[in-house]
């Protein structure tokens, strides 16, 4: 569902993503971290269309990103890093934009935007201005945007970014839930979160991955993913 091959994006003299190829399956949740500027959102945007790769190419359910950009973003739902959206819209009306521009009319698109709604417990906040919200809930109003038409690939750059404990717990189950049927890639920093929601797990310094494996697979006896990650990560920038 996800092929990325050879993907490199410089910025003048700097490569953030260098070389990197990973594919990823139905049912596969995949966890993809690394220290800050790794590489990770560069990595998403190129996946989502956001970013042009220097070299390298991308493809979601089949379609190159570049070359058939339409029909790729059909089948992706994308969740940006900080969930930009129009601060003047409310949730309702921010949520039925989305849902015209993704083709929805009538009754379906009503349905649409209210299961998108209830799946991220927004159905409280529904009338409130984007701009009036708290981090954590302008962050679900990103996630429904990219859950409303219910697409076979989810990109989520650190879902759970600002929500409280209890809405952290939630957006897993959710994921958990949505799990058999896509192909998801979460980045995040949350070592915790990738050992309860990942299938599989990428680890990424200075552009170039270091580790493509199940999170247990990664342990080794009397580690925790979180040294495994401070020896990895550590070699790579000290190297
Ligand atoms: N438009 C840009 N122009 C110049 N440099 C950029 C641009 N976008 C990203 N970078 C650089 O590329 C590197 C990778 O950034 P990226 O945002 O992909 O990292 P990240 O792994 O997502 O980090 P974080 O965990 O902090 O979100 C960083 O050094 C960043 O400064």
């Amino acid at each position: 569902m996800i092929e990325i091959e050879h993907l490199t994006r410089r910025f003048g003299a700097f490569t953030a993503v260098d070389d990197v190829s990973f594919t990823v399956e139905k049912g596969e949740v995949l966890g993809f971290l690394g220290p800050n500027g790794a590489g990770k959102s560069t990595t998403m945007k190129m996946l989502a269309g956001f970013v042009t790769p220097t070299a390298g190419t991308a493809r979601i359910a089949g379609h190159d990103i570049a070359d058939a950009p339409v029909a790729a973003k059909r089948a992706l739902g994308f969740l940006p890093e900080g969930a930009p959206t129009y601060p003047e819209m409310t949730v309702t009306g921010f949520l039925q934009f989305v849902a015209r521009i993704r083709g929805f009319r009538g009754a379906t698109l009503d349905e649409k935007v209210a299961a998108a709604m209830a799946q991220t417990q927004l159905e409280g906040v529904r009338l409130q201005p984007i701009e009036t919200l708290s981090k954590g809930f302008k962050r679900r109003v990103g996630l429904a945007q990219a859950l409303l038409h219910d697409p076979p690939v989810l990109v989520l750059d650190e879902p759970t970014d600002g929500l409280d404990p209890n809405q952290k717990h939630e957006v897993r189950e959710l994921i958990r839930r949505m799990a058999p049927e896509k192909a998801i890639i979460i980045s995040t920093h949350i070592l915790e979160e990738v050992e309860a929601v990942c299938t599989r797990a990428i680890i990424i310094a200075r552009g170039r991955i270091l580790a493509d494996a199940p999170p247990r697979d990664l342990l080794r006896p009397g580690h925790t993913l979180e040294q495994v990650f401070r020896e990895l990560t550590l070699a790579r920038e000290a190297a």
